[in-house]
């Protein structure tokens, strides 16, 4: 008998002949926990970041001009040239398990799922990446064949943008419109001054200062988002407010006047969101500025925008201009007290969901 439903729909994976007998209803079966971050090249390689940023720079939620005039611009001179130029900085940060906005990212999803499982939450985690992989698609996947018929997403990225939070929600909900059998999905929008994630940033600051002493500045760098996006309404600069003054609140009145905000990695010819990192740190140096530390608090995972950009590139930049110490506060990573923080944002979102959550 011809399906009802377009082909279009995959078959259940039970279901090999697609005879299609109702899937079991499992309503107490776990609940899958996708934990999503950017995403990395699969290798330290030219083809392998040609791949990466193919798909990256193909999102329309990323590169928001005419996709007919980028596609010239990006077959034709990014994806000939830019990943040459990427491959003795990836080399740098790689790590022996590959590379650490992966390492990291797995770390936080590990973490994520033995917190909640030891509270007596039936839950199962599993990492995915936007661009690259593990794919978002493979995630889905997994989690379905663990049994789990509803789905909370939690993107690692605490403040919101358009570009990063609403393309995973979009690649989500893209392939489980695919499905025959959906998902129950939520998902996490922002936790830019979450209590937990806040405390764990002013834990990993103040356990520095009082083995390292303190600097004489301490610039908190995001990641930049064109001007333009946030005219368009794009909330990301006011979260990442929120941050900085959440963190502010936290310190001591005398430390929270060394704290200055900047934004990293602009990319193409327009206005990006300012001051920009690199120039502020020059800017300080020929000041007369000497000692100064940086954080990065948007990034949950030490990746190439924060030990290459930043922790090299910037260093190099301040310390070229007059700058005499220069130190690099790492992200979050596999920090318990961020894994515990996670793990209480995550069981508020699962209210209704679990009992045990
Ligand atoms: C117009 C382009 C870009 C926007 C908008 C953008 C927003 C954005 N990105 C992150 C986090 C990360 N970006 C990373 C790398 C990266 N970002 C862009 C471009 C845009 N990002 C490029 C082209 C690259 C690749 C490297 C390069 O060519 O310079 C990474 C690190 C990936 C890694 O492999 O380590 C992260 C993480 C955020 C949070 C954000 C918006 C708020
Ligand atoms: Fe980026
Ligand atoms: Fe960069």
């Amino acid at each position: 008998m011809p399906s009802l439903l377009p082909s279009r729909y995959y078959p259940e994976p039970h279901d090999p002949h697609g005879l299609d007998p109702q899937p079991p209803v499992r309503p107490s079966g776990p609940i899958g926990i996708l934990v999503v971050n950017l995403g990395t090249p699969d290798e330290p390689s030219a083809p392998a970041i040609r791949r990466y940023l193919a798909q990256f720079l193909s999102d329309p939620r990323v590169i928001e001009i005419p996709q007919w005039i980028w596609r010239i611009i990006l077959h034709g001179i990014i994806l000939r040239t830019r990943p040459r130029t990427l491959v003795p900085r990836y080399r740098g940060i790689w790590l022996e398990q590959g590379s650490p906005l992966v390492v990291y990212s797995q770390a936080q999803a590990t973490g994520l799922e033995k917190a909640l499982q030891m509270e007596g939450a039936d839950v199962r985690v599993m990492l995915a990446m936007r661009y690259g992989n593990p794919s978002i698609e493979a995630g889905i996947d997994a989690l379905r064949k663990k049994g789990c018929e509803r789905i909370l997403t939690v993107p690692l990225y605490p403040q919101y943008a358009a570009s990063t939070t609403a393309t995973v929600v979009d690649a989500v909900t893209a392939y489980t419109a695919r499905l025959r059998n959906q998902p129950e999905l939520r998902f996490i929008k922002r936790y830019q001054d979450d209590p937990g994630y806040i405390q764990a940033l002013v834990s990993k600051l103040t356990a520095f200062w009082n083995v390292h002493g303190k600097p004489e500045r301490l610039l908190l760098s995001f990641h930049g988002l064109p001007q333009r996006t946030i005219l368009q309404g794009d909330p990301y600069h006011r979260d990442c407010m929120d941050t900085v003054r959440a963190i502010k609140a936290h310190l001591p009145q005398e430390d929270a006047e060394r704290v200055y905000v900047s934004f990293q990695s602009r990319f193409g010819a327009e206005k990006w969101l300012q001051p920009y990192t690199e120039p502020t740190l020059k800017a300080w140096a020929q000041e007369g500025i000497k000692h100064i530390d940086v954080m990065c608090p948007g990034f949950l995972a030490d990746c190439l925008e924060t030990l290459e950009e930043i922790q090299e590139e910037c260093r190099e930049a301040f310390l070229h201009a007059g700058g005499e110490t220069f130190r690099y506060i790492p992200c979050l990573n596999d920090d318990a007290q961020w894994v515990e923080a996670l793990s209480q944002i995550v069981r508020r979102h699962l209210s209704g969901w679990s009992e045990k959550a």
